[in-house]
């Protein structure tokens, strides 16, 4: 490591904490990830998902592993350095990104993702803080949890971070795909444009909860399987119709909610693929979009680019739209975009898994009555940003508990109570989302469903940090 200086920290994550640092022969500027966890053999470094699923992997939307060093039984990953994450790029904005921006980024994490599947592996773990930004390029991270779409199921291990956990998951599917990646997604996009977060949970139960007051409960004819999963393992859905995604995201075209309810479905069948989301029309403005290092010299930039830079974009001055108008529009089943336009070269071939393991679950009945529950709101990321969606009390931030548990915590799912939200404005700007990595999901411990409380408590700590896993 004598090769590099340490310049400062700028990360620290579950597995390891991220350095800036200089190669002093090239006076390169790295990211050194130092593992937390000794390794006493190559071998087991070389085990690593993280290893095998990057060294695999080239593409210009995936972080470069450059080097691995081992020394004194320390782990070093020295990668690429990039200037932020998505996450640190939201949370101290006031404004909202313009919607060019927000396409700029997305459709190269689709390119990724489209590249990634198709080799098939898929991520596991996406969330704001593992997409890392340097000027108008944006790049998948943390390759710790990605595993190969051909590796067997029952995937017993824990996966993702919960606010982007996607519902199979929650519901312990024991065979899931990449179409966890594109529900993360769904809700990254919502998150981009609103500042803060689509489906804050602050346990398992009340990530469901959430997803159910946003989208709906599932249905036989929304998500047959969701609805035998979760008789499977005794829980009952809440009960919600769904809202319009235009009523909590005002600031996003059409195209744009169309396409996040498209991948935000219950059904994994249902999202589109990344190299189906690719064709969305919300992308069509990147489809003529050359990238600056294929430009002829002399050639005339395109007439639509995909976003300006990040600090020179221009905002979004006047961020709601009439609701009475967007709500009478019907969102385009993810069908209707995906099929004609579809390129052979950037089909993923991802195959869905369909077949949903019966595996039987023996819990204690927890099934409380399904009565209709009071609709979510989601809390702002900063008091500034909620002050944006003023006009209208279901837009306005709610703050909710995401800190009373540990990330440790090894709560299980379980039936939500009534959540009782409490307005806590300007109280969550030092959010950090962290990564359960010792929780093991198996089927539920008898018992496991009743007796831990669901905790909402009324009274915030001021500066709480974003724990979102467990
Ligand atoms: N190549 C990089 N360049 C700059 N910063 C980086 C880089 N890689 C990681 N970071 C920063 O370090 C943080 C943690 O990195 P990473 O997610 O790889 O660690 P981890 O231990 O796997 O985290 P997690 O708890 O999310 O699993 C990232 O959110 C990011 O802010």
């Amino acid at each position: 490591m004598d090769r590099y200086k340490i310049i400062k920290e700028v990360g620290d994550g579950t597995f390891g904490s991220v350095w800036r640092a200089i190669n002093r022969q090239t006076c390169e500027v790295v990211a050194v990830k130092k593992m937390k966890r000794k390794y006493y053999s190559w071998e087991e470094c070389m085990n690593l998902r993280e290893v095998k699923s990057l060294r695999k992997m080239n593409h210009p939307n995936i972080v470069k592993l450059k080097e691995v060093i081992r020394e004194n039984d320390i782990l070093y990953f020295i990668f690429e350095y990039m200037d932020c994450n998505l996450y640190q790029l939201m949370k101290d904005r006031c404004k909202l990104f313009a919607e060019a921006e927000v396409r700029n980024w997305c459709f190269q994490v689709f390119q990724a993702l489209a590249y990634m599947h198709q080799r098939g592996y898929f991520h596991r773990d996406l969330k704001p803080e593992n997409l890392l930004v340097t000027k108008d390029m944006i790049k998948i991270a943390d390759f710790g949890l990605a595993r190969e779409v051909c590796s067997q199921p029952p995937f017993t291990e824990y996966v993702s971070t919960r606010w982007y956990r996607a519902p199979e998951v929650l519901l312990q599917s024991s065979v899931y795909d990449s179409a966890v990646d594109m529900w993360a997604m769904g809700a990254i996009m919502a998150e981009l444009f609103t500042l803060r977060p689509l489906f804050p949970g602050s346990s398992e139960p009340d990530e469901i909860y959430k997803i159910c007051s946003v989208i709906g409960t599932p249905t036989q004819n929304t998500w047959a399987e969701g609805l035998h999963l979760a008789n499977s393992i005794n829980y009952q859905f809440p009960q919600f119709s769904s809202t319009h995604l235009s009523v909590l995201i005002p600031s996003a075209s059409l195209d744009a909610i169309n396409l996040i309810t498209s991948l935000c479905s219950w059904d994994p069948s249902r999202r589109p693929t990344a190299a189906e989301a690719l064709q969305h029309p919300f992308f069509q403005p990147c489809f003529f979009y050359v990238p600056p290092s294929l430009r002829a010299k002399g050639m005339l930039a395109p007439r639509t680019p995909p976003s300006g830079s990040v600090k020179g974009a221009s905002e979004h001055k006047g961020v709601r739209r009439s609701l009475g108008t967007l709500s009478s529009v019907k969102p385009v089943a993810a069908s209707h975009f995906s099929s004609a336009k579809l390129s052979a070269s950037l089909n993923t071939g991802v195959q869905r898994r369909l077949e949903m393991d019966n595996q039987e679950v023996k819990n204690d009945k927890l099934a409380k009555s399904g009565a209709r529950q009071p609709r979510y709101r989601p809390p702002a990321r900063n008091s500034s940003v909620a002050s944006v969606y003023s006009g209208g009390a279901a837009t306005r931030g709610i703050i909710e508990n995401v800190s009373s548990k540990s990330p440790h915590s090894n709560a299980p799912l379980r039936q939500p109570q009534q959540p009782q939200p409490q307005p806590q404005p300007g109280s969550s700007s030092n959010m950090k989302a962290t990564t359960n990595t010792t929780m093991v999901r198996g089927p539920m411990k008898a018992g496991g469903w009743h007796h831990l409380p669901h905790e909402i408590p009324t009274h915030l700590p001021r500066n709480y940090v974003r724990k979102v896993a467990g």
